[in-house]
């Protein structure tokens, strides 16, 4: 059966990284077919659109979607896309490699973050010159369905169960709601849950990664957070990620254009690499999934790297290599 990828490259390093990850996926014999979209500030400065409709119409019908980067107008395009599949969680593995030099070597977390509303739920105001405002917006159902992922991903025996970080003691209303939807949803599935502020969770992880496993967040917090666990591991060029609905998936690294390297042939392709590798076992290939994450922490460990990581091999390079491996 064909499989149909849509691969929105988009700007900055988007424009290198994706398809260097084309090229992996390329390298396994499956039956993938792949169609390439713009979106980004380039389009918009050509057409006046960040995100053509035939580009989000391609993201809503393909079995996957394999996104980059976009720069200024990264939020018309990455929620409106993130919507098209219906993805209302964000798995974000932030874990660190051997021999990668990182400031916490011993962390292997992954953020099942909300990624439908909170304050992303673009509900903002201009009262006047001096007053603006943001709602934010959590619901039961949203928080409901986001704890049932969470329960099923972590039945198995390779977690204990899930952390809630959350800031209810101040956001008595929201985070109070989606703290309580969780709980009570884990506490039917007998799920076993603690809790934690998102303010101390910050310190906590920085000081010891060990003591957190899965951590299911609000949308704000999940982005933050997983950006704060990359400086834990060696940066962003490692974090990748998943946005799951229940029929596609959309992959991308968790960062962003990286205006001060693009264009140099530098960047790491990991994180985009690793989120095809999410890519395939989403699609069921789970052996070619595993094949594509060992090659890539042996080219991790072993080398070519790239400057971020010490490294002074290029995306190509790294891209080979990986390719070789598999
Ligand atoms: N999902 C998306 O499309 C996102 C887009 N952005 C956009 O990207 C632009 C730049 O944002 P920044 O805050 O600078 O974040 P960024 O993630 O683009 O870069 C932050 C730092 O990490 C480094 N970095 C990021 N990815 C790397 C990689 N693969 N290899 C090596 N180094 C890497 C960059 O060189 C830079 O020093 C902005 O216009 C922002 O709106 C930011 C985050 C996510
Ligand atoms: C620029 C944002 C819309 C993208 C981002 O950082 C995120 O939500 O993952």
């Amino acid at each position: 059966m064909t499989h149909e990828i849509a691969v929105i490259p988009g700007d900055g390093i988007g424009q290198e990284v994706t398809p260097a990850a084309v090229d992996v996926l390329e390298s396994l014999e499956i039956d993938f077919e792949f169609v390439e979209a713009d979106a980004g500030d380039a389009v918009k400065e050509e057409t006046g659109e960040a995100l053509p409709q035939e580009t989000y119409d391609l993201a809503a019908s393909a079995d996957a979607t394999l996104f980059g980067a976009a720069g200024e107008t990264a939020a018309d395009v990455i929620l409106p896309l993130r919507t098209a599949v219906d993805s209302f969680v964000n798995i974000r593995p932030a874990k660190s490699y051997p021999g990668i030099d990182a400031v916490r070597p011993e962390t292997d977390l992954v953020f099942l973050r909300e990624n439908t509303e909170g304050v992303y739920s673009g509900i903002e105001d201009r009262l006047t010159q001096d007053v603006s405002t943001l709602t934010r917006v959590v619901t039961e159902s949203a928080s409901e369905r986001l704890a049932e992922f969470a329960c099923d991903y972590v039945s198995g025996d390779e977690h204990d169960g899930f952390t809630i970080a959350h800031k209810a003691n101040v956001m008595r209303e929201t985070d109070g709601l989606f703290r309580d939807t969780i709980k009570s949803v884990a506490d039917e599935n007998g799920v076993e849950t603690d809790e934690v502020l998102m303010d101390a969770f910050a310190t906590r992880v920085c000081l010891d990664p060990e003591q957190f496993d899965v951590v299911v967040c609000p949308n704000l917090a999940g982005d933050v957070l997983s950006d704060l666990a990359a400086g834990l591991v060696g940066g962003l060029g490692l974090l990748p990620s998943a946005n799951v609905g229940p029929e596609r998936g959309l992959f991308e690294p968790v960062h962003g254009t990286a205006p001060d390297i693009a264009g140099e042939g530098v960047a790491n392709p990991a994180a985009t690499i690793i989120s095809a590798a999410m890519l395939l076992e989403y699609l069921g290939y789970d052996e070619e999934s595993e094949a594509v994450h060992a090659a890539v922490e042996d080219t991790l460990e072993n080398g070519p790297r790239t400057p971020d990581l010490g490294g002074d091999a290029s995306t190509e390079d790294v891209t080979e290599a990986i390719i070789e491996r598999l």
